[in-house]
Order: C-alpha cells, then sequence, then structure tokens
C-alpha cells in the first residue's frame, strides 16, 4: 500500500508516516496539495499530513483542503514532540550565514530563538523543514542555514550548530491519515490518547447566534469540544467553515442525531469520520 507524505525524506511529517506505517511504500511529495491530490486520483492509498502545532496552531493549508476535497476523510490522528535545530553545510561556518531556511511552522516555532541569535539574517520559507536541509546541502558555496530534525542533518550531511531552538519545550505537531475509504486505523503497537470525531460545518447564512445553536447540539448532549477552528471560506470577509473535533463516546454523532439536529438548524456538515489519536515517538 502506498502512504504520500508531505517529504522529502527525514520531514517531521515522514518521522510520523514511518511510526504509523512501517511496513508500507512511502512516497515522498512536494507539498501538502500533492498529498491530497496523490490520495484523491489514486496514486496513494492513503496520505500522512501536519493539521496543528501546540505552538503555531493550525496548518490552515491542511484545513482547505480538507474542506475543498469532500472525497477525502480522516482515519486518525497522531501526535508527535517535535524538537527543531539550526543546522548549516559542515564546509560553513555560522558567522557568514546569510539566509536561514525552512518551513513557516518551523520558523514560527522558534522565532524568538531566531529574532533573538540571528535577528539581521532573512529568514525564507520552504516547503519543509526536509528540503531547506537538502537544499542546503546541495548549496555549500551558498553560506545558508537550516531549521530543520537530527535525521535531516544525519541524511543531508549537515551539522547542527543550535540544538532544540524550539520557542517552547513543550511543541507537539498533530499529524492526521487521510484517505477516501471510512476505515478506522487501528495500531495495538502505538499508546492511544483518546477517540474523536471531526466534521466541517457550514451555515447557511449569517444570522444572530447560528453558531451557538451548533455548539448547542453538542453541548445538551454533554459532548466534549476539544477543537474548533474557525477558516474562512474565501468567498468575502466574514464568511467561514468551522472544523470541529467532539471527544468520545460518539453513538450520538455515529447513530445520526446530532447529525439528524445540525440538519434541522440547516447547518451544512461533512463529517470527516469517528477516529484515534495515537501518541508517536519524536
Ligand atoms: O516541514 C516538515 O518537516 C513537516 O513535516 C511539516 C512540519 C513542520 C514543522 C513542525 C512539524 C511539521
Amino acid at each position: 500500500m502506498k502512504i504520500a507524505f508531505l517529504g522529502p525524506h527525514a520531514s517531521f511529517t515522514q518521522l510520523a508516516a514511518a511510526q504509523l506505517f512501517p511496513n508500507e511504500e512511502l512516497l515522498p511529495q512536494a507539498s501538502i496539495l500533492d498529498c491530497f491530490n496523490a490520495v484523491e486520483n489514486g496514486e496513494a492509498v492513503k496520505a500522512v499530513v501536519p493539521l496543528e502545532n501546540s505552538i503555531e496552531g493550525t496548518v490552515s493549508m491542511t484545513l482547505d483542503y480538507l474542506y475543498k476535497t469532500p472525497s477525502i476523510k480522516i482515519e486518525a490522528e497522531a501526535v508527535m514532540p517535535i524538537a527543531h535545530h539550526l543546522m548549516i553545510h559542515p564546509e560553513n561556518s555560522i558567522e557568514n550565514i546569510e539566509r536561514i531556511y525552512s518551513h513557516p511552522q518551523a520558523l514560527a516555532q522558534s522565532f524568538h530563538f531566531l529574532d533573538t541569535h540571528y535577528k539581521e539574517i532573512p529568514k525564507q520559507d520552504f516547503s519543509s523543514t526536509a528540503a531547506a536541509a537538502k537544499f542546503v546541502s546541495e548549496n555549500k558555496e551558498t553560506p545558508i542555514a537550516a531549521v530543520a530534525n537530527q535525521f535531516a542533518a544525519n541524511l543531508y550531511g549537515l551539522k547542527i550548530i543550535n540544538h532544540n531552538i524550539q520557542d517552547f519545550e513543550q511543541n507537539h505537531t498533530r499529524f492526521i491519515i487521510i484517505s477516501k475509504q471510512q476505515n478506522t486505523y487501528q495500531n495495538n503497537n502505538l499508546e492511544t490518547l483518546g477517540e474523536k470525531a471531526g466534521m466541517l460545518i457550514t451555515l447557511p447564512e449569517d444570522h444572530p447566534g447560528g453558531l451557538h445553536q451548533v455548539l448547542s447540539v453538542f453541548a445538551w448532549r454533554k459532548m466534549n469540544l476539544s477543537k474548533i477552528e474557525s477558516r474562512t471560506l474565501k468567498t468575502g470577509l466574514g464568511n467561514y467553515f468551522f472544523f470541529i473535533n467532539v471527544e468520545g463516546p460518539w453513538e450520538d454523532v455515529l447513530h445520526g442525531n446530532a447529525l439528524k439536529e445540525l440538519e434541522s438548524i440547516n447547518a451544512n456538515v461533512d463529517f470527516l469520520g469517528n477516529y484515534k489519536e495515537f501518541l508517536l515517538e519524536s
């Protein structure tokens, strides 16, 4: 079975995918959109993409493509501790570094460290931390650095000059497994953190109490929400869709009662699945 992931090799997403699918073929993709496309067109059966980080928040591209691609559902979530390191080509020295590259989430998670120690050096977004590390390894004539993980440093032959530069000790990223099948991913070798249901909700029109009505469907059933994120619909300022996670037990969602009530208030629901959340190692 082919599993797409945000690559290249040694990205954080690959570290997550390798623990979730130790015996499957992992297909590196250049972007989160490419991961969704690979699943959509059948090139891969599933994909692993980042959804949310404890310092920097939601990966908006992932939410946007979940919304845009209703055939794609969520099979599981997996949480992994994240440590960032600053690395250079071993033949360069940090004194003359001209630019620091990384995934925008990694630059944001290390913002205060980089701002304190490398304020004058421009930072530039890259498609992933591992892609930035690979780029640094392939361009030793230009003195540049990357923020990435230790596996990327080893794989691309880079020297770590600052370890653990994330601004908060507690730094976790939540990844999701996406697919077109509505399977529930199971793995007895990984610690399970909990169960949840995921859904995308849009309201037919903006009216007073609209979101309150949606939330009350869960509130009176005593269903706990573990995440609610509003994201622009891109149809004009003030128009949003909502990503909502409901903690288990979720029989009410499953058996249609909560979904029926949401429909009765004219909310549009794209049910993303009931799935487990697993804990991964860094
Ligand atoms: O860039 C990567 O390596 C990714 O997999 C995305 C990411 C970036 C920063 C923290 C976690 C995941």
